[in-house]
C-alpha cells in the first residue's frame, strides 16, 4: 500500500502456519489471488497473535463475520492496548450461544472489545481488482473521527479512493444487506428473467436495506453510498461476487450444500440471510425479496416459485 508516497510496512497474519509459510515462499497467495505478487514491504508471519501486532500503528482484520467475535477477545485480551482496528467484514453475526441475533460488527466490538478504537472499511471492491491496482473506490466508517482520518490516509493512494462516513450503522447494513440481494440477483439471472426482473430487484432491494438500516439508526443518505448502492450494483451484477454466484447455481438446479462446495470460499449472504430476516421481523421491518431467498436457502421454495410469490404480492406505493 503506498500512501502520501511512501510503502507502508505491512505484517500479514495467517491463522495457519503452512499457509503462511507458503505465501513467504511463494510471494503469492495462490490460493486466493493467484498471479498477484506480494510487495516487497508486505511480510507474512503466523504464531501469536500477540506478536503479529506489536508495535503495530493500524490493524486490518481480512476475515468473514465469524471470526469477528473470536478475533476482538483475542486483541481484548492482550496486556498492552492494541492499535486501532478496521475489519472487512460484510455480514451480520449468526446466532451465537448468548442469545443475541443478527448483530452488526460494531455492535459486537461493543459488547466484546469497548475501549479499542475501531471502524470498517467496505464499499465496492472485489479482492482481486484491487489486488490488480484497478481503480477502486472506498468507505472509511467509524465513530471516530481520527480513526477515519487515519484509514483515508493509510489506504488512499494513485488506485484507491477513500471517502470518510460516521455512520457505521448505514455503512455495516449496505455491506450485510448487498450480499443478501446479490444471491436473488443470481436467482433471477440464472432463471433468465431478464435485465428488467434484474433491476427491479436492485431497486426493491435497496429500498429494503434502506428500511432495515433506518430501524437500526442509519442514516438514508448513506444507502445512496458506496457501502449501499455502490456494493449492492457491484456484487448484484458482477459474476466475481460470490453471493452472486450462489444465486446462479441454485438457479441451475443446485443443492445449498453442492453451490457452496463449489464456490470454495465463504458467500457471506449464505450465513447472514436468516439472521438478516430474523432480526428485521423483530424490528417490524419487511423485507420481502430477502425473505424469498432465506426461502430459497431453506428448501422450502424453489427458486421459480420464491419469484411468483413475490410478483403476486399486493400492489403497493413505490415509496411507502
Ligand atoms: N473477497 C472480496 O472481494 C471481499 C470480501 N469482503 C468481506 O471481507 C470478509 C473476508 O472476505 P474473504 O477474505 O473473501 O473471506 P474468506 O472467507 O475467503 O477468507 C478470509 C481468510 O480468513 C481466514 N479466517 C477464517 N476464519 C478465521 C479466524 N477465525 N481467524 C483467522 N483467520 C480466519 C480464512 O482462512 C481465509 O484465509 C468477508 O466478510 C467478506 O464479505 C469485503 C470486500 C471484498
Ligand atoms: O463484497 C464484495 C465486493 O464488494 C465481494 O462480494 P462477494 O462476497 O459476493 O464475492
Amino acid at each position: 500500500a503506498a500512501a502520501g508516497g511512501a510503502a507502508h510496512e505491512v505484517r500479514l497474519w495467517a491463522r495457519d502456519p503452512a499457509q503462511a509459510a507458503a505465501m513467504a515462499q511463494a510471494r503469492e497467495n495462490t490460493r486466493y489471488l493467484r498471479g498477484i505478487a506480494l510487495p516487497p514491504a508486505l511480510h507474512v508471519v503466523s504464531g501469536a497473535v500477540a506478536d503479529a501486532v506489536a508495535d503495530a500503528d493500524l490493524l486490518i482484520l481480512g476475515a468473514p463475520m465469524s471470526a469477528l467475535r473470536s478475533t476482538l477477545q483475542a486483541l481484548q485480551a492482550l496486556p498492552s492496548p492494541a492499535a486501532p482496528l478496521a475489519w472487512l467484514c460484510k455480514g451480520v453475526e449468526p446466532a451465537h450461544a448468548e442469545g443475541a441475533q443478527g448483530l452488526l460488527a460494531h455492535e459486537v466490538q461493543a459488547q466484546v472489545a469497548p475501549q479499542l478504537r475501531c471502524g470498517v472499511l467496505s464499499g465496492p471492491s472485489f479482492a482481486q481488482e484491487v489486488a490488480r491496482g484497478q481503480p477502486t473506490a472506498l468507505v472509511a466508517a467509524s465513530p471516530d473521527a481520527a480513526l477515519r482520518a487515519l484509514l483515508v490516509q493509510a489506504f488512499h493512494g494513485p488506485s484507491l479512493r477513500v471517502y470518510a462516513n460516521e455512520d457505521i450503522v448505514g455503512v455495516e447494513v449496505g455491506g450485510a444487506v448487498k450480499n443478501v440481494l446479490a444471491i436473488a440477483t443470481g436467482l433471477a439471472d440464472g432463471l433468465q428473467l431478464g435485465l428488467n426482473a434484474r433491476a427491479a430487484l436492485i431497486t426493491r432491494g435497496l429500498a429494503e436495506m434502506t428500511r432495515f438500516g433506518l430501524a437500526l439508526g442509519a442514516r438514508p443518505e448513506t444507502f445512496m453510498g458506496l457501502s449501499g448502492l455502490g456494493d449492492l450494483v457491484l456484487t448484484a451484477t458482477g459474476d466475481l461476487s460470490r453471493n452472486r454466484r450462489v444465486g446462479l447455481l441454485l438457479a441451475e438446479g443446485r443443492t445449498l450444500a453442492q453451490a457452496v462446495e463449489s464456490l470454495g470460499h465463504v458467500a457471506e449472504g449464505v450465513y447472514c440471510a436468516r439472521t438478516v430476516v430474523q432480526r428485521a421481523r423483530h424490528l417490524g421491518v419487511d423485507m420481502p425479496i430477502a425473505e424469498g431467498v432465506v426461502a430459497v436457502l431453506d428448501g422450502r421454495l424453489a427458486p421459480a416459485d420464491a419469484v411468483r410469490l413475490l410478483m403476486e404480492r399486493e400492489p403497493g406505493a413505490e415509496l411507502g
